[in-house]
């Protein structure tokens, strides 16, 4: 399959399904899903684990990592499919940096339905407290190049159908 994007971040608040789509989307596309939750340091998945949301400091070297981490896997030959939650534009722009043409799918899911779901993932360091703050920070990426925004209650396959398409799509 064409594939117009050398990487994509699957992006959205806790709960939107990021790991879950960019696991499918990886499996569909033979790209290689990168969990970015797993790439927090120690000290971030504690505040997290605390009720605390991460600030910009926070996030500023987890980022940097990831960026490295998409620049890695192009570099090598795969398609890096990265779920992250890259909520704000500067974020994003960071993810960027090192891979242009980065693609992002942004799940785009209501207040009320991230309560629902993360109150109800068992075994996660997330609390459904610090749902709001990731609304809070959420800058949606409207008007970025190179951003698919999918209904985040579809169906994982009807989601995965599209960002097919859309992947298939001239840039
Ligand atoms: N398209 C979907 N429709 C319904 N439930 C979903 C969908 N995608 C994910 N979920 C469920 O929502 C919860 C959060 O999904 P997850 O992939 O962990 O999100 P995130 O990585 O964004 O926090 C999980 O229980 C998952 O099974
Ligand atoms: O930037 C952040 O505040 C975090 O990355 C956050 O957005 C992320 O959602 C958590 O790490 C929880 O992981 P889940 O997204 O899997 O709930």
């Amino acid at each position: 399959m064409e594939i117009n994007r050398p990487a994509l971040v699957v992006m959205g608040v806790s709960g939107c399904g990021k790991s879950s789509a960019a696991a499918a989307i990886a499996g569909t596309i033979g790209g290689r899903m990168i969990e970015g939750d797993s790439y927090h340091p120690p000290e971030n998945v504690e505040k997290m684990r605390n009720g605390i949301p991460l600030n910009d400091e926070d996030r500023a070297g987890w980022l940097e990592r990831l960026a490295g981490v998409l620049a890695d896997g192009v570099a090598a030959g795969e398609i890096p499919v990265l779920a992250c939650s890259a909520l704000k534009a500067r974020y994003r722009d960071v993810l960027r940096s090192r891979t242009p043409g980065l693609g992002f799918v942004f799940l785009e899911l209501t207040r009320e339905a991230a309560f629902e779901r993360v109150g109800h993932r068992p075994g996660h360091y997330m609390p459904s407290s610090l749902v709001d703050s990731q609304f809070a920070a959420l800058e949606p990426p409207v008007e970025e190049d190179g951003v698919l925004t999918v209904d985040a209650t579809r169906p994982l396959a009807d989601i995965v159908t599209d960002v097919r398409d859309w992947l298939s799509r001239g840039i």
